[in-house]
C-alpha cells in the first residue's frame, strides 16, 4: 500500500476519470463559448453559494494536503496544501466584499473593483504556487517531527497571511487601484489591463510547466493538472464574458468550481480506498498475528487470552470447559535421529491432525510452546473429555509416523486433561497445573496415554499404553 499520494501511479482508470472531467469541462466551455457575452438571469444567490462551496472545498482540500504532509513530511503537500489555503482566504474575502452580497450594489465603497482585483490575486497565486511546490517535488522529506511541523505551520499560516493582507490591500486601495469593471458590472477595462493577461499567463505556463515537469505520472499530478485546466478555463471564460451575470460569467464560476472541487474529490475517494484497504490489512495482520508460525494452530498469546475469556464464559453459565495438554513423546530423539526440519515437519502434522480432530466450532488448538499443545474444549464435561483425549491421542498414533525410539514403532502424544466441572478450584492458572500434573504422571507412566485429573476420587489413568508399546 503506498505511503502518500504522490506515490500512486495512474492507473488507466484514473486517467479515464481525469479525462472525463476535462472533456466536460470543455464542453461546458464549448457550449457557452458562442454566448458568452449575454446577459443571463441575475441569480443574487448564486455568488453566496459559489463562494462559499469554494472556500470549503478548497478549504478541505488544504487540510487533507496538510495531512499528507503530515503523513509523509514530503514539503512538496506543505505548499500544495498552502496554495489552497490562500484560495480559501481569497474565496472567503471574495464573498464578503462581492458587490449585492454583503454590500450595496452601487456606492463606490462597494467590492465592485476590489472583488475582481481579489479574484485576480487568487487566481494568479494559485498557478504561482503550484508551479513553485514543483520544486519541492523530489526534496527528501522532512524527517525530524517538530522541524516538519514548523516548516508545515509556516508556509501554511505565511500563504494565509498574505492573502488576507493582499485583499485587505484590495479593499484599502480600491480608491487607487485601476478600474477592471465599469458600472453595471461590465468587464470593459478586464480584458485590456496588463494585470488580467499576467494572470491569465501564469495560468497558462502553470499548467504547461506541470505537465511537462510531471509527465501526469501520478494521481496527484493529474488531478492537479485538472484543477489547473478548470482555473484557466475560469480566467479565459471571465475573460470573454464581458460582463457579470452573463452566459461566459456563469460558465467561469463552474469552471472555478471544478477547479477547486477537482483534488478533493480525489483524495476523498483515495482516501476513503485507503481505510478499506487498511481494513482488509489489518484483518489480514490480526489473523497472522494470532497463528503459530511453525504448525498454523493458534499461538500461545492467543491460548492465553481466549482460555480465560472462554473459562470465564463457562463460569457465567455454569457449564463445564475441559483443557487438554499435549506433548509429544521422546520428541528430543525424534530431533536428534531425523534433523530438525523432520521435526518441524512431525509438529505441523501432529498440530493439523489435532484441529482436524475437534468437532465443535468453540473448541480450539493452540501450541503451548516446544513439542507442546494444548486443547480448549468449551461446554465440554470431565468425562466427555477424557474421550476426546483418547480420540486425539489414537488419532496422531493413526498417522503412523516412524519413530526412532526403541519399542515404539510411531510418534505418539501424551495427554493431561483437566476439567472446571471435576470440583477443581477453576481459575484459569489452577486448571492448567492439574492438567501439566496430570500430563506429568502420563509421561511417567509410560507415555501414549491419557491421564486425567478428576475429583472427588483418586485421579484415574484413563488408557493404558497403546500396544504399539508391548510389541
Ligand atoms: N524440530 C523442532 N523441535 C523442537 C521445536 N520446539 C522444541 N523442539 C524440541 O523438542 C524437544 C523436547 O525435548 P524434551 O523436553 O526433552 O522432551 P521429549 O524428548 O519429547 O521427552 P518427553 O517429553 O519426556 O517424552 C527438544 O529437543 C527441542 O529442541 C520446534 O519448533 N521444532
Amino acid at each position: 500500500m503506498e505511503a502518500t499520494l504522490i506515490q500512486v501511479p495512474v492507473e488507466r482508470r484514473h486517467r479515464w476519470a481525469a479525462a472525463a472531467g476535462a472533456i466536460a469541462l470543455v464542453c461546458v466551455v464549448l457550449a457557452a463559448w458562442s454566448h458568452l457575452t449575454t446577459q443571463a438571469a441575475v441569480l443574487r444567490p448564486f455568488i453566496p453559494i459559489f463562494a462559499t462551496s469554494v472556500a470549503l472545498t478548497e478549504g478541505l482540500t488544504a487540510f487533507l494536503l496538510w495531512t499528507q504532509y503530515r503523513a509523509c513530511g514530503r514539503f512538496y503537500f506543505a505548499i500544495l496544501a498552502s496554495a489552497y489555503a490562500f484560495t480559501t482566504v481569497a474565496a472567503a474575502f471574495h464573498l464578503a466584499v462581492y458587490p449585492g452580497v454583503f454590500v450595496t450594489v452601487s456606492s463606490r465603497s462597494d467590492g465592485s473593483q476590489t472583488a475582481i482585483w481579489i479574484w485576480l490575486f487568487w487566481r494568479g497565486a494559485f498557478a504561482c504556487l503550484v508551479t513553485a511546490a514543483l520544486a519541492a517535488r523530489t526534496r527528501p522529506p522532512v524527517q525530524l517531527a517538530a522541524r516538519r511541523c514548523f516548516f508545515g505551520v509556516v508556509t501554511i499560516v505565511g500563504a494565509i497571511v498574505l492573502s488576507a493582507a493582499l485583499c485587505q490591500w484590495a479593499i484599502a486601495e480600491r480608491a487607487t487601484l485601476p478600474d477592471l469593471v465599469a458600472n453595471a458590472g461590465a468587464y470593459r477595462h478586464l480584458s485590456v489591463n496588463p494585470a488580467t493577461l499576467v494572470v491569465a499567463a501564469l495560468c497558462f505556463a502553470a499548467l504547461c510547466i506541470h505537465i511537462s515537469a510531471t509527465r501526469l505520472r501520478t494521481l496527484m499530478d493529474l488531478w492537479l493538472a485538472v484543477a489547473l485546466f478548470a482555473g484557466l478555463a475560469d480566467v479565459a471564460l471571465t475573460l470573454g464574458a464581458g460582463a457579470r451575470y452573463s452566459v461566459g460569467w456563469y460558465a467561469a464560476r463552474i469552471a472555478s468550481m471544478v477547479s477547486a472541487s477537482a483534488l478533493l474529490g480525489m483524495l476523498m475517494y483515495e482516501t476513503s480506498r485507503t481505510y478499506s484497504k487498511l481494513a482488509d490489512a489489518h484483518r489480514a495482520l490480526k489473523a497472522f498475528s494470532v497463528r503459530d508460525g511453525l504448525t498454523g494452530v493458534f499461538n500461545r498469546a492467543h491460548f492465553d487470552e481466549r482460555y480465560a475469556s472462554e473459562l470465564a464464559q463457562a463460569m457465567d453459565r455454569a457449564s463445564a470447559l475441559t483443557i487438554l495438554l499435549v506433548d509429544v513423546d521422546h520428541f528430543k530423539h525424534f530431533n536428534d535421529a531425523f534433523g530438525h526440519l523432520a521435526g518441524d515437519e512431525c509438529l505441523r502434522r501432529i498440530a493439523r491432525t489435532l484441529d482436524a480432530a475437534l468437532t465443535h466450532r468453540t473448541e480450539f488448538v493452540a501450541r503451548y510452546g516446544g513439542e507442546e499443545f494444548v486443547v480448549v474444549l468449551p461446554g465440554c464435561g470431565a468425562h466427555a473429555g477424557l474421550v476426546t483425549a483418547e480420540r486425539l491421542r489414537q488419532a496422531v498414533v493413526d498417522l503412523e509416523m516412524a519413530a526412532p525410539t526403541p519399542g515404539m514403532p510411531y510418534v505418539t502424544i501424551s495427554v493431561g486433561q483437566a476439567s472446571s466441572d471435576s470440583g477443581l478450584d477453576s481459575r484459569p492458572a489452577d486448571l492448567l497445573a492439574s492438567a501439566d500434573a496430570a500430563l506429568y504422571r502420563a509421561k511417567t507412566l509410560g507415555r501414549n496415554r491419557v491421564e486425567g485429573e478428576v475429583s472427588p476420587g483418586p485421579k484415574t489413568a484413563f488408557s493404558e499404553p497403546s500396544a504399539i508399546y508391548s510389541s
